[in-house]
């Protein structure tokens, strides 16, 4: 079952085209991210379908349904910028999100080991705290409703390596539990290793989706009979996990790695 599915979404700020077709379809269990360049629409994809936003056209899905306030309880977020009271104490923000989820408030405690958090860090203010463990804070507000999907935007970015091995332990053992991840980055080399799909968006457009693959190789000729995945202006055929790329009619080029697919429409070379 798709845990999110968006068809054809549009989104136009003050006048100007930001999302012109965004298609997704995130499946129940996954762990899927998000990539595009800086300025691609990610964000403002992640603000429309928890609609604070308001979208011009399209479908909205969540298990199946239109979006709606139901699925408030189902969805946790962690944005891109902290969403936190500076001035609050760690403690007094999470007891705030408590009583808005309606939960317990010794969930607050359960992912303190995993995320390697100390004790006194939930005693200091928001604002005292380095900017890792604002990030882990926030993931801890993001699931203490034991939300069905989760719903992270560039969670780890700027910030050591060892945080985000942390972020990445965290995420797996969420998927094991049947949580569904969708995980927003413009850096594949940061995602590749934990998702099952990736879904690549550039310039207000999905340009396509797929799931992570190491290898790609060349076939001559057609093969209807292989899964193909829509890529712009293009196919990508699958068979027993090798991917190639036809560019134009009779036109194939060779993808040895997701990053080599990645980069050619990073850099336009494919467009
Ligand atoms: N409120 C706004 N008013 C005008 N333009 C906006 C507004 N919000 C976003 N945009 C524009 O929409 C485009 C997409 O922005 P968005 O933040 O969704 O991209 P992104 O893929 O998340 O980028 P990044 O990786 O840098 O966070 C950008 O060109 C941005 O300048």
């Amino acid at each position: 079952m798709k845990a999110i599915e968006i068809k054809k979404l549009k989104k136009s700020i003050n006048g100007k085209l930001i999302l012109k077709e965004i298609n997704l379809n995130i499946y129940e269990g996954e762990i899927y991210s998000l990539l595009g360049p800086n300025g691609a629409g990610k964000t403002t994809t992640i603000y429309t379908l928890l609609g604070l936003l308001k979208k011009d056209d399209g479908e909205i899905k969540i298990f199946g349904e239109e979006l709606s306030k139901k699925h408030f309880k189902e969805i946790g977020v962690m944005f891109e910028i902290e969403t936190y009271n500076l001035e609050w104490s760690v403690i007094d923000n999470l007891k705030h999100m408590c009583y808005l989820f309606g939960v317990d408030e010794h969930r607050i405690y359960d992912y303190v080991e995993i995320l390697d958090l100390k004790r006194e860090d939930f005693r200091k203010k928001f604002k005292q705290l380095s900017k890792g463990t604002k990030r882990k804070i926030s993931l801890i507000g993001a699931l203490m409703h034991d939300p069905k999907i989760l719903i992270l935007d560039e969670p780890t970015s700027g910030l050591d390596p060892e945080i985000q091995v942390v972020f990445k332990k965290l995420l797996l053992d969420l998927k094991k539990r049947g949580k569904t991840v969708l995980f927003v980055s413009h850096n594949l080399y940061e995602v590749q290793e934990i998702s099952d799909r990736i879904g690549f968006i550039k310039s207000g457009e999905t340009i396509f989706e797929i799931p992570v693959s190491e290898k790609f190789y060349l076939v001559e000729g057609d093969y209807p009979e292989f899964q193909t995945y829509r890529v712009k202006n293009s196919k990508l055929y699958v068979f027993d996990e090798k991917m190639f790329l036809k560019i134009k009619p009779k036109n194939y080029q060779m993808i040895e790695k997701l990053e080599d697919l990645y980069v050619k429409f990073i850099e336009g070379r494919v467009s």
